[in-house]
This record gives structure tokens, C-alpha cells and sequence, in this order.
């Protein structure tokens, strides 16, 4: 396997008439997590699921876990372990039960074994006979990971994962996956939050079904070659819309109590700012741009062949 779990080029996918995955390639090595990022609607899911069988690729070649994703899903869909959007286990069928459903469902042996195993992992042991329903956000985020970690898989695939789950228990949710790393599992995840994407070994990022950039994060930012700046000072949010309109400065972001301005053209987005500073009551300090300015920067770059 060359040490590469996922290794796809040119995957395409389309949808009626629209094009949602464009000649998607990515390499994925065994163990790393590796994030998946971008806007709503630009085919993080559509791509998550081509690679674990779960949707065939209208076209390109590849493999996962050594296995072609054109020809070899099913054998694909035995080997990883898929967590969805939406919490999709029984609410009425409490913790215990629901891992014996799933482990009835992949066909397996000693089913008690694996389920005790599991649930000793997750620390969900003391909850077996509670209803899926009465957990919390973050219990079942983790009785979820339990259930598709129970036929042991190779690969996890998770589509964010922790959408709406309190920040302690994200936290936690994080160790989780840090500790399934180091065992050697592979893992694949999507989120829309700048904190994961910045715990992730490597990234990727998705718009309009094109990869627009990847690796780690710093050297996501350091591809964007953006200058950043913070101006602070007394309503200097009321200041963002004539900064907009400045030469040098293609993107204004309010953090907190500053803007973070930021351009391609240092010496420009320079220039105006101090112009800025000598008319107005505002501190102005070069600062290093963040993955949360990368992003924003890669998303008013991309092309939306939707828009009108
Ligand atoms: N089965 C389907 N049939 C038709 N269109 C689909 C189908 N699945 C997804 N799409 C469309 O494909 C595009 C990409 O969707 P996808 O769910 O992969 O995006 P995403 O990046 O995961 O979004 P989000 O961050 O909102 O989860 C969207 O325009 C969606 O409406």
C-alpha cells in the first residue's frame, strides 16, 4: 500500500447537472488525520463518501486501503468505519443494544467481546443500559465513534463530527481521535471549525468541489502569501468599510475587539494603512496571518459556477 491509505486522482462526480467533486486528488498516509474544510455545498461529503464505497466515482482512479474505489467498494465499505452528519443510531434503544444492532449488522463474531471492548475505550461503560436518547451532544458523538469503531477498521471516515457539541466535550472528542492516530488508524474528518482544522496533521481545503489547497496548516498559510495587519483602537469596527474600499487590502475580519486586514500586496496594504493611522485614532501592527484568514482568503478566490 506504499504506506498511502487513500491514494485517488482525477475523481469526479456530478450530480444531474452539477459538476460536485472536480478531478479530486489526495493522498493519505496511515495514521495521520487528515481535515477536510470548505463552505457548505462543496462536496466534502460527496467526496467522503466516494471514498469509503459508499458512492462510485463517475470517473478517475485510486485506491483506499489498497482496495479501487471504481471497482472494489463493497470490499471498501467492510474495511472503514463512517460516523455521518446526523446522529443516525435508535434513540429509543439504549447504549448496549445499539452496538449489538451494529455489530448484527457487519455479520459479527463474538459480537460481545467486541462490544465490551469498545465500550470500555470510550468510557461509556457505566451508561450501557441508558437510552441513546437521553445522552447528551457530546455521549453520543461518542457512542456513535463506538459504533463504527466496532469491527475494528483501518480507516475512519468522520463528517464533522462534532457539529454542535460543546467545546469541552470537543476537546475530548479530539484526544479520542489523537489516541486512534497513534494506535495507527488512519483518519479522515470534516469540520467547519478553525481549532480542529488546526489539530489536524494535514488539511484540505474544498470549494465548489475543487481542492484548493493542502497540507499542513502553516504551509496552507504560507501558500496564500498574505500579509496581515491588526488595527485596534476606539469603533474601529466602523472603520471595516472604508478599509474594504482601500488599495492593498483584499479582506477586512473583525477578531474581537480589531480587524485583521489582510492582501497579497503587502506594500500596498502597507502604504494604506499607515495613510489610515496618520487620519485616524488607530494603532496599526503586522501580525502573522492565521488559517481563519487563509481560508477566507482561498473562498473569495474561488469561482462559484452557480452564482448568477
Ligand atoms: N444525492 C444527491 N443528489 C443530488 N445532489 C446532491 C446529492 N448529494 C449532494 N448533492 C449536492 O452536491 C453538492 C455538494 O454537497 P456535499 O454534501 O458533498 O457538500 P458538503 O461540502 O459536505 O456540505 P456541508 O458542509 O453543508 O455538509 C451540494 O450542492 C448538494 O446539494
Amino acid at each position: 500500500m506504499n504506506g498511502l491509505v487513500i491514494d485517488v486522482a482525477g475523481i469526479n462526480k456530478r450530480f444531474g447537472d452539477k459538476h460536485v467533486v472536480k478531478d479530486l486528488s489526495l493522498q493519505v498516509r496511515q495514521g495521520e488525520i487528515y481535515g477536510f474544510l470548505g463552505p457548505n455545498g462543496s462536496g466534502k461529503t460527496t467526496s467522503i463518501r466516494m471514498l469509503c464505497g459508499l458512492l462510485t466515482p463517475d470517473s478517475g482512479r485510486g485506491t483506499c486501503l489498497g482496495l479501487d474505489v471504481l471497482r472494489e467498494s463493497a470490499a471498501i465499505k467492510r474495511q472503514v468505519g463512517y460516523m455521518t452528519q446526523k446522529f443516525s443510531l435508535w434513540d429509543d434503544l439504549s447504549i448496549g443494544e445499539n452496538l449489538d444492532f451494529v455489530a448484527r449488522m457487519f455479520g459479527m463474531r463474538e459480537r460481545q467481546k467486541a462490544i465490551d471492548r469498545s465500550l470500555d475505550e470510550l468510557g461509556l461503560s457505566g451508561r450501557r443500559r441508558q437510552l441513546a436518547g437521553t445522552l447528551s451532544g457530546g455521549w453520543k458523538q461518542r457512542l456513535a465513534l463506538a459504533a463504527c469503531l466496532l469491527h475494528q477498521p483501518r480507516l475512519l471516515l468522520l463528517d464533522e463530527p462534532t457539529a454542535g457539541v460543546d467545546p469541552k466535550a470537543r476537546r475530548d472528542f479530539w484526544e479520542e481521535i489523537h489516541r486512534l492516530s497513534a494506535a495507527g488508524i488512519t483518519i479522515l474528518v470534516s469540520t467547519h471549525y478553525m481549532d480542529e482544522a488546526e489539530r489536524c496533521h494535514r488539511l484540505a481545503y474544498i470549494a465548489y468541489g475543487s481542492l484548493l489547497a493542502n497540507g499542513t496548516a502553516s504551509e496552507v498559510v504560507a501558500g496564500c502569501r498574505l500579509s496581515t495587519w491588526e488595527v485596534s483602537g476606539d469603533g474601529v469596527h466602523r472603520l471595516a468599510e472604508d478599509l474594504r474600499g482601500m488599495a492593498g487590502v483584499d479582506q477586512v475580519a473583525s477578531f474581537g475587539a480589531t480587524l485583521h486586514v489582510s492582501g497579497q500586496d503587502g506594500a500596498r496594504l502597507q502604504a494604506s494603512l499607515q495613510a489610515l493611522s496618520q487620519l485616524r485614532e488607530v494603532r496599526i501592527t503586522t501580525v502573522a496571518p492565521s488559517l481563519e484568514d487563509a481560508f477566507i482568503h482561498l473562498m473569495q478566490h474561488a469561482q462559484d459556477p452557480f452564482a448568477d
